[in-house]
């Protein structure tokens, strides 16, 4: 599964949702859910697209299956891949500053509003190139992009 007649292994395409809080620009960390790969992992909300679906599409999808919000329009911003034990994945990161909707953590995960440095771990490594993008932006030392 996951590997092409090649031999190479192929891309697992996820949306990610940088949701950016307006009032302070806190960044929405969530835990990852019991039964996946690295379970307890804080990571930025989104998954895997399906069959079909654009980034876009697939963001709306897994921000309201998992949060119960509804976003509006969603850029890709940056892409990134990582190559994990169990799949080779291309993230495809989008910030988020509107929403519709209360917070509701459907699948019960934990969630918490963050700046830089993040104070949760442990976070997933795939989510570090991102973290490093954010901290430049914000003229902060590349320090406060450290999930060590
Ligand atoms: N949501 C999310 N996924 C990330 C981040 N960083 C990162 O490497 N990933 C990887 O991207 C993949 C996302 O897949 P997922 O398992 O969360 O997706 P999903 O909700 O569609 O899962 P399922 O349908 O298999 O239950 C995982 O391999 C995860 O390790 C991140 O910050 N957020």
């Amino acid at each position: 599964m996951n590997t092409s007649p090649t031999g190479t292994r192929k891309h697992t395409e996820v949306a990610v949702g940088i949701l950016i809080r307006a009032q302070d620009d806190a960044l929405l960390l969530s835990t990852r859910p019991e039964g996946k790969p690295y379970a307890g992992y804080w990571e930025f909300p989104g998954g895997k697209l399906e069959a079909g679906e654009t980034v876009e599409a697939a963001l709306r999808r897994e921000l309201h299956e998992e949060l119960g919000i509804t976003i509006a329009d969603a850029e890709v911003w940056k892409v990134t891949e990582h190559d994990y034990p169990h799949a080779l994945v291309r993230l495809h990161w989008c910030r988020v500053r509107q929403w519709d909707g209360e917070f509701e953590m459907r699948e019960g995960q934990a969630m918490r509003w963050q700046q830089l440095p993040l104070d949760v771990r442990p976070v997933l490594p795939g989510a570090q190139p991102v973290l490093v993008w954010l901290a430049e932006e914000r003229g902060l030392a590349a320090s406060a992009a450290s999930i060590d």
